[in-house]
């Protein structure tokens, strides 16, 4: 059984996915792959570079994540053409590994889950890891240093929280510690395996 894991940024999507993983369910992380993607000279930076423009890198020929930022969550143009050079990569990554997995379900953390189709597609169940607007921004600044302006257009070029919580099968509210959340993910992992074993 696949379950896509979700939630806006700054949710508690790591977290939660590190949880799982210590029950000893098999996770993947898109934005990880992402960042592996779009390390120095790999295909996908160069990609970019002839697509986008070689302002894109940085002088590794890394993709160059904070200008990245400002401009795909300021111009819809430019984060559907990132976008359209890096999904089908994230895509086939996870595709190759869930073909691998043999435990009774598998955990894929999409950030776009509900939004992207061909993710969507995936996932037979989809978990949605939620928290308070306030928060999330407190909690990225925190992590980040990113302003709170800058926090704010990332969540609205998502899908809204409310909209998240009509299509997911199950929720976890992360708006209390670590250890409420690992309580909530013990529960759901024992879920999991009845329903994966099923
Ligand atoms: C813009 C980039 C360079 C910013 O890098 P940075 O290291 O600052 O952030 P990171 O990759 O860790 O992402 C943090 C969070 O930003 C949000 N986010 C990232 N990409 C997107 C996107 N295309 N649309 C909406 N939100 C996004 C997610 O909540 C994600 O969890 C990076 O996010 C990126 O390459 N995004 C495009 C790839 C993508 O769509 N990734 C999401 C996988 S489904
Ligand atoms: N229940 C919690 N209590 C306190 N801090 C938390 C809790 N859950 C997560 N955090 C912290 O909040 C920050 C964001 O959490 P995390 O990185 O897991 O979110 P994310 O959804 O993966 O973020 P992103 O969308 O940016 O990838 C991290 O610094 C994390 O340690």
């Amino acid at each position: 059984m696949i379950v896509g894991m979700t939630g806006g940024i700054g949710s508690g999507k790591s977290t939660a996915a590190e949880l799982f993983a210590k029950q000893g369910a098999p996770v993947i992380d898109a934005d990880q792959i992402a960042h592996q993607l779009t390390g120095k000279a790999s295909p996908a930076t160069e990609s970019i570079a002839k697509q986008l423009g070689e302002h894109w890198l940085d002088k590794h020929r890394a993709l160059n994540r904070s200008y990245a930022r400002q401009q795909i969550f300021t111009d819809p143009q430019l984060k559907a053409r990132l976008e359209q050079i890096l999904h089908p990569l994230i895509l086939s990554r996870i595709q190759d590994w869930l073909a691998e997995q043999t435990f009774p379900y598998a955990i894929i953390v999409v950030p776009l889950l509900l939004e992207i189709p061909s993710f969507h597609a995936l996932a037979q169940r989809s978990l949605l890891i939620d928290c308070p607007e306030a928060l999330q921004i407190q909690r990225v600044a925190a992590r980040s240093g990113l302003s709170t302006e800058e926090i704010q257009r990332i969540i609205a070029s998502q899908m809204p929280a409310e909209d998240k919580r009509q299509l997911c099968s199950d929720i976890i509210s992360n708006q209390g510690s670590v250890d409420t959340l690992r309580k909530a993910i013990e529960t759901l992992h024992e879920r999991y395996l009845l329903l994966g074993k099923a």
